[in-house]
């Protein structure tokens, strides 16, 4: 488990910004002051347990928001434009076309998780966050994630050909630099964990369409995650990116019936972030 500097770098982060993002004063018996929503995102390897983490941050902190990874958007492709009367039609499903036929389907993928992503992370904080007292927004994986670990891992592979890869750096590169603002995070969290045991985890959940997913991809995945959150090689064209603090948390061990396992981490979150665990044990 390593809390080390970027976790300090993380609450010097977060101190810093609590008094002005705070929007009004605190009237004697006024409303709550209103704290703009501060932006997480939890970043780990296929199957690390990023979905589960997340369900444990919101029995830890119900207030806060989660903005999961757009999958079932990937499975079902909808048809658009269609003068047909009823629900959309599934197209497709392009996680399983991407996995079934890397080289024709990788840029088209990534493309398409890239729109979701910015969507997901242009879609302002829901109303009830606003009200909370630490609001925080929590995104599984991002358009980092999308550039730095798949779309990276897929050209060095070849299945992204040279000119794909500059067309899909280009729009990633224009679309972050047009939304800048909308981009910037308060931290990552990293979930750290061997890739044979996500890929045990990946068999033990079965999802279909990662059936013949290898442990050498998963080594691969792992490599592109240590590079950038831990070796800090990977070469990032964000600034604001360079200085994102990085909590890493070890995942290795089973917590799902472990209560103290749980409590551990989640107190490491709580300290990363300058809160008090006990406002919040409300399990
Ligand atoms: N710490 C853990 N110990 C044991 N099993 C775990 C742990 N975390 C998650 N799992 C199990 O591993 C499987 C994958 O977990 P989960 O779906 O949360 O992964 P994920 O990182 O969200 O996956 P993906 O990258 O595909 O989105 C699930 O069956 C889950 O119950
Ligand atoms: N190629 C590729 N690019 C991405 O940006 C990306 N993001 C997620 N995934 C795959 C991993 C899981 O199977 C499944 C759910 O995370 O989707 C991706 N695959």
């Amino acid at each position: 488990m390593a809390l080390g500097g970027p976790g300090r770098q993380l609450r010097a982060l977060l101190r810093a910004s609590l008094g002005p993002r705070v929007q009004g004063q605190r009237a004697e018996s006024g409303p709550a002051p209103r704290r703009a929503p501060r932006r997480l995102a939890v970043e780990g390897n296929i199957a690390v347990g990023k979905s589960t983490f997340v369900k444990l941050l919101v029995k830890t902190f119900p207030e806060w928001h989660i903005a999961a990874e757009p999958i079932t958007t990937w499975q079902n492709i909808q048809a658009v434009g269609t003068p047909t009367a009823g629900p959309p039609q599934s197209v497709g499903n392009l996680l399983d076309m991407m996995y079934q036929q890397p080289s024709r389907w990788s840029y088209t993928f990534q493309t398409f998780s890239l729109l979701s992503r910015l969507k997901a992370q242009l879609a302002p904080s829901p109303e009830r966050l606003w009200q909370a007292q630490q609001p925080m927004h929590v995104f599984e994986r991002t358009v980092y994630s999308d550039r730095y670990i798949f779309a990276k891992n897929l050209f060095e592979n070849r299945f992204l050909n040279d000119v794909e890869w500059a067309i899909y750096q280009n729009w990633h590169s224009f679309l972050l630099q047009e939304f800048t603002s909308h981009m910037l995070l308060d931290g990552f969290i990293y979930l750290q964990a061997a890739p044979q045991i996500c890929l045990k985890r990946l068999h033990r959940r079965a999802r279909v369409e990662e059936k013949g997913l290898e442990l050498g991809y998963l080594e691969q995945l792992h490599a592109q995650h240590e590079d950038w959150f831990i070796h800090k090689v990977t070469e990032l064209h964000f600034e604001h990116l360079k200085k994102t603090p990085v909590l890493v948390l070890d995942v290795n061990e089973d917590f799902s019936e472990v209560a103290a396992k749980q409590e551990e981490l989640m107190r490491k979150v709580c300290r990363a972030l300058t809160l008090s665990y006990s406002e919040f044990t409300w399990w």
